[in-house]
């Protein structure tokens, strides 16, 4: 395939992602998939793909003065230029004259003469006069939302419980490239072994402090690779990692994890165990219960049982005090996963918060009860800020009298992430920048004896 097409392929997929609100990185993958295309030309995709995404307000800030017409431009249009102008600001790789002559010829394909003149009268406009400085928006909070392509009442939010220098860092952070990372499956493999494995095939790999089955992997690919194909690791972020760590679960123990889909979770808590015990395992739908028991087979595991139910009815299933430990890795808005689905800060609203944040009480609500005296609840979430963490673990202490936060979880934190910036009485917030990790909350609940 050539360069001139994987650009028409690029502003389809744009397009596609706009029209379908989201799932960038399925799309793309898809798409990579279908069309078989060159690794080459794969990077750039993905690299033009994903800023164009990642930098759409900045690119909209950079057009607006170029932008005359009072019609509404079609979306196709919209894409092209944002996906040229992002080329041009942001990547040296190709001169601005190539690019633009590449959006000209696409025009060209696409639209009639009017189009394929308006799309090389703004670009060359840019291309002259440059775009206009993010430095002279007066308004501090209005400047960081253009800066990093942020919405401007997501900035704001942040903005009130943390503070500028760290809602700067997080929204900087959520535009750069995040660290692959992987867990090994320690019934299969340990981790030295695999990082020689991993080293042998070239790659270079560090140990995760967050898990002591968790790897840093610094550059390349690795689902190419027997120990991934063959289910000795899995791919998983190092917070994800975290969070089953902290549930410490061990064999033979009986466990529910209420929110289960796609089984990362699920899956780390049955090696945790030794493959030994039970983890019941729950999700909305019966195809999101049919990829937890994919997972568990890939990884060679069979402690799990994988089934459609709503997290919110699990007391029509069970008696009460069944459980020695559960888990609410609850549905959430997500802002913890911008820098890998950067589409996901344009499609929520603030009310997602609030609705999502009743989803997480009630499912709270509904599983305490299944846990045994002492046990253990840990909740989590991949999401910054307030609505769908403190408040709700706050929400759930004030009419669960018979739990509290289990001090045990911050002495139990490695000393460098219980020292960081998002620890409270109510969990741990961790933010992308601290540990070029997800964003999650993190916390544990126990129930008195
Ligand atoms: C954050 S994801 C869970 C990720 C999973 N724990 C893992 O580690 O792979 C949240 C999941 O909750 C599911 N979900 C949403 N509402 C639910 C409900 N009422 N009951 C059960 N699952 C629900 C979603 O379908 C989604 O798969």
């Amino acid at each position: 395939m050539t360069d001139y097409h994987v650009r028409d392929t690029i502003l389809q997929l744009l397009v596609r992602i706009e029209q379908d609100s989201g799932f960038s990185h399925l799309l793309i993958d898809q798409e990579i998939k279908a069309q078989n295309i060159s690794s080459n030309d794969q990077a750039l995709l993905t690299e033009i793909v994903y800023g164009t995404i990642q930098r759409q307000l900045t690119l909209d800030y950079y057009l607006k003065p170029f932008i005359h017409s009072r019609k509404k431009l079609q979306l196709w249009v919209r894409m092209l230029l944002r996906m040229s102008v992002y080329q041009m600001q942001f990547l040296d790789k190709v001169p601005d004259h190539a690019v633009i002559h590449e959006a000209v010829e696409i025009a060209k394909r696409r639209g009639h003469k009017g189009i394929v003149s308006f799309v090389n009268g703004v670009l060359r406009s840019v291309q002259r006069q440059g775009v206009p400085d993010i430095d002279a928006i007066q308004d501090a909070a209005e400047r960081l939302a253009v800066e990093t392509s942020h919405p401007i009442w997501l900035v704001r939010n942040w903005l009130d419980v943390y503070g500028y220098d760290l809602t700067r860092d997080m929204c900087r952070a959520n535009l750069e490239r995040k660290p692959l990372s992987i867990r090994v499956q320690p019934l299969k493999i340990t981790r030295d072994r695999a990082m020689d494995e991993l080293y042998k095939l070239g790659f270079s790999t560090r140990k995760s402090n967050f898990s002591d089955q968790g790897i840093i992997v610094d550059e390349g690919n690795i689902i190419h690779t027997w120990l991934f194909q063959e289910g000795y690791v899995t791919i998983q972020d190092q917070s994800s990692m975290l969070v089953t760590e902290m549930l410490n679960a061990e064999p033979g123990l009986d466990v529910l994890d209420a929110c289960s889909a796609p089984g990362g979770k699920a899956t780390h808590t049955a090696e945790k165990m030794q493959d030994d015990g039970t983890v019941a395992a729950y999700d909305l739908q019966a195809k999101k219960a049919k990829q937890v028991r994919q997972k568990a087979a890939q990884l060679d595991l069979t402690i799990i049982n994988a089934q459609a139910g709503d997290a919110r009815k699990l007391q029509e299933q069970y008696k009460k005090e069944r459980f020695d430990r559960i888990l609410v890795d609850a549905p959430c808005t997500g802002f913890g996963v911008i820098r890998g689905k950067p589409d996901i800060k344009y499609h929520k609203e603030e009310r997602d918060s609030e609705r999502l944040a009743e989803i997480q009480l009630a499912i709270l609500e509904e599983v305490a009860p299944l846990l045994k005296p002492d046990g253990l609840l840990l909740y989590s979430t991949c999401t910054v800020g307030e609505k769908e963490n403190n408040d709700v673990i706050t929400n759930f202490l004030a009419t669960s009298t018979n739990f509290v936060v289990d001090k045990r979880f911050f002495e139990q934190l490695p000393a460098e992430i219980r020292q960081s910036p998002g620890c409270t009485e109510n969990g741990l917030q961790l933010f992308p920048q601290t540990f070029s990790t997800d964003g999650f909350f993190i916390t544990r609940l126990k129930r008195k004896a």
